[in-house]
């Protein structure tokens, strides 16, 4: 690899970034890699990074953020034959952790300089949204709404909006359109899953492979209060296939239609509510460098 263009989101996870461009210069030098930097700025940060692309013309970018700052990338770069690298510095790490990166900046910036590539799938929503990592509709997409409006921080108080939402059940009634079958459920969530876990551990589709042409829809059922902590176990010991309130099935493009608006939470971002959310494998994958020991 030659030269690389790094994304920076200044503001991510409250980090300051001095230290990791520190890091950056003594890991790039040791290695022989010359190396761009652009920060985001929070507005128009699309156009800024395309400019750049064409004018650096790097052999791969890496986002350094969080979620929002490697969504960003992504969208940027797909199609474009250019491979995205991710430093995870943001408060959510959602892809970084579901593909073994290292939250040590200089193990990472080191992922980076070895530049082992995959090609990972990629999702469309309605036509717009790209989803790497784990989108849905239902209680995970209000806990995200309520956290950030909340305006409170920490584990603790992640725990408590967990909790809350999971208590505080409303199914939606769902119809489902996959290829020439419909059918209908009431459902308290629906995932689109085309990992396996979320930033925070929970495991909502064991078997979520990045790149298997393919994605998950798993379907949490309406559940008596009792199941809540079922529900949370198998979250954390990974044994959602296996439970009863949950059905999930492989797919390459779904319709969820749903009687009243719903939130949509793409990849840790809620984007609004919808009564109709598409999705759909894209054609096209997404080169991404990882770790050796992500399989
Ligand atoms: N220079 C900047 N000033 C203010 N906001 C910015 C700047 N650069 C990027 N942003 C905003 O940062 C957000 C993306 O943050 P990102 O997801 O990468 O990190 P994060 O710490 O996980 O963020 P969050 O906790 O808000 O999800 C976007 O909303 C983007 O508009």
């Amino acid at each position: 690899m030659n030269k690389i263009l790094f994304v920076v989101n200044p503001i991510s996870g409250g980090i300051d970034k001095a230290d990791f461009k520190n890091e950056l210069k003594f890991c790039c030098a040791e290695s022989n890699v010359t190396f761009d930097l652009i920060e985001t700025k929070g507005q128009n940060d699309h156009i800024l990074i395309s400019e750049k692309i064409e004018q650096s013309k790097p052999d791969a970018v890496v986002a350094c953020g969080g979620d929002g700052t490697i969504n960003l990338v992504a969208r940027i770069l797909l199609g474009r034959n250019i491979s995205m690298g991710i430093i995870p510095l943001g408060s959510a790490n959602g892809l970084a952790t579901e593909l073994l990166i290292p939250r040590n900046i200089r193990k990472a910036i080191r992922v980076i300089l070895k530049n082992r590539i995959i090609n990972i799938d990629v999702l469309r929503i309605n036509d717009k949204y790209l989803s790497l990592h784990l989108s849905d509709v239902g209680f995970n997409a209000k806990l995200i709404k309520n956290f950030e409006e909340g305006g409170s921080r920490g584990k603790m108080a992640y725990a408590a909006h967990f909790f809350k939402v999971l208590f505080k059940k409303a199914p939606s009634k769902y119809t489902f359109i996959v290829d020439e079958t419909r059918f209908r459920r009431r459902a308290e969530m629906v995932v689109f899953a085309n990992a396996s876990k979320y930033g925070t551990g929970a495991v909502v589709n064991p078997d979520g492979c990045l790149y298997d042409r393919k994605f998950e829809v798993c379907i949490f059922k309406p559940y008596p209060w009792y199941a809540i902590f079922r529900i949370a176990f198998d979250f954390f010991t990974g044994g959602m296939k296996q439970s009863p309130y949950v059905k999930i099935f492989s797919t390459t493009s779904i319709i969820v239609k749903s009687k009243k608006m719903v939130p949509l939470q793409v990849d840790g971002e809620v984007v609004g509510d919808f009564r109709q959310v598409k999705v759909k494998l894209e054609s096209t994958q997404l080169p991404v460098i990882v770790p050796p020991q992500y399989k």
